[in-house]
Order: structure tokens, then sequence, then C-alpha cells
């Protein structure tokens, strides 16, 4: 049975720079799969690779099978993405930037109009339907996204960073509609620096380190009897814990 997303070999370089280093995942149909990493490690760049944003140098991405640059379409038909910095028509309110993108994905008008109203309802937005995205807080960009990613009812969402500057009673409503549409049959892959989040809603994680996948698998398996957090400081190297000795003149 094929894989919600699997991607092979993905590797991209920027001048000198390789950021992703030939990295490789398979992420189960009906999986909640956690992807973390250090500052720079490459997770967005993968994401944005794994769903057609940015053409890799090398390696290949499939969702549910569509090859992402062979039959766009059709991959991309199947896919909701939150990418990291999402630019967004700044002059439209969040109704209207529902509306736009459900009428560009070839939705019926009325349900369009449905679904913004349940989706705004549901992310807290419902002030902001009326509101400029210019007048919007980093916050609720982030909410009026999710609603874009969501909008057409893909089978996998691919989220970067989905919590970043949310506050925690729209942490918790988010968390309940993304838990809501995996028990539905839905596939999702986030990226997170908050290794808590990820154990609270993953079942799967993957470890990236240095453009390079270093542990990947069901949670259980990858963090063991250690708690996801501890694991991780052992993967990717925790050296540099006690550098306030370094910073002296902060010491009072
Ligand atoms: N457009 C670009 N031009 C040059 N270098 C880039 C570009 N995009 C990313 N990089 C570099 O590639 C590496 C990986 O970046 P990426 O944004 O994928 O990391 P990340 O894991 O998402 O980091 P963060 O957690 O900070 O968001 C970094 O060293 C970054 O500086």
């Amino acid at each position: 049975m094929e894989h919600a997303l699997e991607i092979q070999g993905l590797t991209k370089r920027f001048g000198d720079k390789v950021a992703v280093d030939g990295i490789g995942l398979a992420v189960p149909r009906g999986s909640f799969y956690g992807l973390v990493g250090q500052n720079g490690a490459g997770k967005t760049t993968t994401l944005a690779m794994a769903v057609g944003l940015l053409r890799p140098d090398a390696g290949s991405a499939r969702i549910f099978g569509a090859d992402v640059w062979a039959e766009p379409a059709k991959a991309k038909a199947l896919v909701g993405v939150l990418p990291d910095g999402l630019a967004m028509p700044e002059r439209l309110t969040g109704r209207e930037v529902l509306t736009y993108l459900g009428l560009l994905r070839g939705l019926p008008r009325d349900v369009v109009a449905a679904r913004a109203e349940e989706l705004l309802a549901v992310l807290e937005l419902d002030d902001a339907g009326r509101t400029l995205v210019i007048e919007y807080s980093t916050g609720m960009r982030k909410k009026i996204g999710l609603a874009t990613a969501l909008l057409h009812g893909p089978r996998l969402l691919v989220l970067d960073e989905p919590f970043e500057a949310v506050d925690p009673v729209s942490a918790a409503a988010i968390k309940t509609m993304l838990r809501g549409f995996v028990a539905a049959g839905g596939s999702i892959v986030l990226s997170s620096h908050v290794m808590a989040l990820v154990e609270q809603l993953c079942d799967h994680v993957a470890v990236v380190d240095r453009g390079k996948v270093v542990a990947a698998g069901p949670l259980d398996e990858v963090r063991g009897v250690r708690s996801l957090e501890e694991t991780f400081v052992g993967l990717v190297g925790g050296e540099r814990t006690n550098n306030l000795k370094e910073l002296s003149w902060l010491s009072r």
C-alpha cells in the first residue's frame, strides 16, 4: 500500500551549503508524523520540496503514489500545505482569502462559503473573517493559513511550525481539529521545535540534523524509555549547555 508521503534522496544546495543531504522518509497513511530538528537543520527546505514548492537538486517525492513533480495536479489536490512564511493577499479579509482560494481550487461557491464559515468558527477567527489580513497578528496569520490548507478537504496535511505564535486556547482548538482529522483517516506531517507537543500529538517522528535524518520511526521506538527531548539532545548534541560561563559579563 502506498504511503501518504514518501520522499527519497531529497537534496538541496544553496551555493556551497548543503541544506538537505539525501533525506528519505516514509509517512504511513493515517499517521501523525512529527519532524524535529535544530534551527537550520533542513526541516523547512525538506517540507517545501516534499510538496512541490521548491525544486530539489536530486531525489523524489510522492503523495499517495503521485509524483509531486511529474504529476503535480494530482499530487497537489491531495495535500493541504501550511508553508513557512506564507505570503497572503494582504488587502483581503480572512473570508475573502478563503473564498478566493476555494474558487481557485475549483470548489462550488456555496461549498466554499459553508466551509469558510465553519473554519473561521473552529479556528476562532470569526471577527478576523471581516478584518484585512494586513491587520492580522502572527498567530492569526498562522490560523488563516491553516484554514486555507484545510479548505479543499485534503487527505494529507503538511504543516511547517503550525503552533508557532499561536496562543494556548487557539492551540488547544487546533490540536483537537488535527486529532479529529487523523481519527477520520487523514495523515499529517508537521515540523516543530517543541518536543512536548510532538510527544502529545504524533505517533511517528523523524529527527533531522544537518540535512540528514538521524532517527525515524514510531515515536516509542525512537525515544525508547527516555523523553523525546532527552533523545533529541542525545542525537543532535547538547555540548554547549553551560555557556553562561562564557558570558561572564552577564553575571551579577
Ligand atoms: N533560500 C535560501 N538561501 C540560502 N540558504 C538557505 C535558504 N533557505 C534555507 N537555507 C539554509 O539551509 C539550511 C536549512 O534551512 P531550513 O530553513 O530548511 O532549516 P529549518 O530546520 O527549517 O530551521 P528552523 O527550525 O530555524 O526553521 C540553513 O542553513 C539555512 O540557512
